[in-house]
């Protein structure tokens, strides 16, 4: 009979947000945790007696139980504290591996953003996408993978209701997105490159971007959300109103769902403070905001 070598079993990417409310003012630890449980498992692989398993949907239970018990310090702590849970708690288990993943998020520090809205750090990237004919230009700037977050002020009720909707309405939620969005200049030359012998000197395109994400963030912060069409449509109206050389933007929402997790069956109170973020699917929010009597020229795909 051939040998059964290494092994070892347990949940990977258990995607745990642990949002503490400290009045006003909310932290949030965004971790993505695998484990790992090996040990006495001849067994369950030899003969199919499961008798020495501890479920990998236990495991997961057990990392969103221990957000709420324990909090999340860091991310080397809470592995300890599994770690040592899962070994000192099962006879089967000899050794537990925990590897975490801990995402960064930083506090949008706008002049009117409340204590609660959060930017990830590290993910972000710039774009641009330059057309020329001989005669005319077109410059689309723009973003990818900015990460936002607001721990409170977003509801979403008061929609349509079909036989399909079991969606429950909702008035205090977790908000979040990766802003894709892409802006178009106003800005054309009559064609050397220059940028001013049309007569219209080129936009500074630094402050340009600095400005455009700024404003996206501010809106973001500073809205009151009850739907993410709603938070989208302020974010790109900020855009076209602080930046008279943007007629157009286009933006790309995904509706990054912060499922609250329901600890009621191992005896605790969830109050709004444990989440299981999910990738996907995921709502995806799309429009385009224009200056008044501006076409809009940016692809909608
Ligand atoms: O902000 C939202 N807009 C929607 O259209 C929608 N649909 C949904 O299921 N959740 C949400 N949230």
């Amino acid at each position: 009979m051939p040998t059964l070598g290494q092994n070892q079993y347990g949940k990977a990417e258990t995607r745990v947000v642990r949002i503490v409310r400290d009045g006003a003012v909310h932290h949030i630890k965004d971790l993505n945790v695998s484990v790992a449980l090996s040990g006495d498992m001849d067994e369950v692989h030899l003969s199919g007696s499961n008798a020495n398993v501890l479920p990998t949907d236990t495991t997961k239970n057990t990392v969103y139980a221990f957000a709420k018990e324990h909090g999340i310090a860091s991310p080397e702590q809470f592995g300890i504290l599994l770690a040592r849970h899962f070994v000192t708690g099962q006879d089967a288990i000899h050794t537990a591996r925990i590897r975490i993943e801990e995402y960064g998020w930083e506090r949008i520090e706008t002049a009117g953003a409340a204590r609660h809205s959060f930017v990830r750090t590290g993910q972000e990237t710039r774009t641009a996408q330059i057309t020329f004919d001989g005669e005319r230009w077109e410059v689309i700037s723009g973003l990818t993978g900015l990460t936002v977050l607001n721990s409170t002020d977003s509801e979403f009720w008061g929609f349509v209701k079909d036989e399909y909707t079991t969606l429950p309405e909702v008035r205090d939620r977790v908000l979040a997105t990766d802003v894709h969005a892409r802006w178009r200049y106003g800005w054309c030359s009559d064609g050397d490159g220059d940028g001013d012998d049309g007569g219209e000197p080129a936009p500074d395109w630094e402050r340009g971007y600095a400005g455009a994400r700024d404003d996206l963030l501010a809106a973001f912060a500073e809205t009151y959300s009850l739907s993410l069409q709603q938070t989208l449509y302020q974010m790109g109206a900020r855009v076209i109103e602080n930046r008279p050389a943007i007629d157009e933007i286009r933006l790309s929402l995904p509706n990054k769902h912060h499922f609250l997790v329901d600890l009621e069956p191992f005896g605790l109170k969830n109050d709004n403070e444990v989440y299981f973020a999910a990738d996907r699917p995921y709502g995806l929010i799309e429009a385009t905001i224009l200056r008044d009597g501006v076409r809009p020229r940016i692809a909608t795909d």
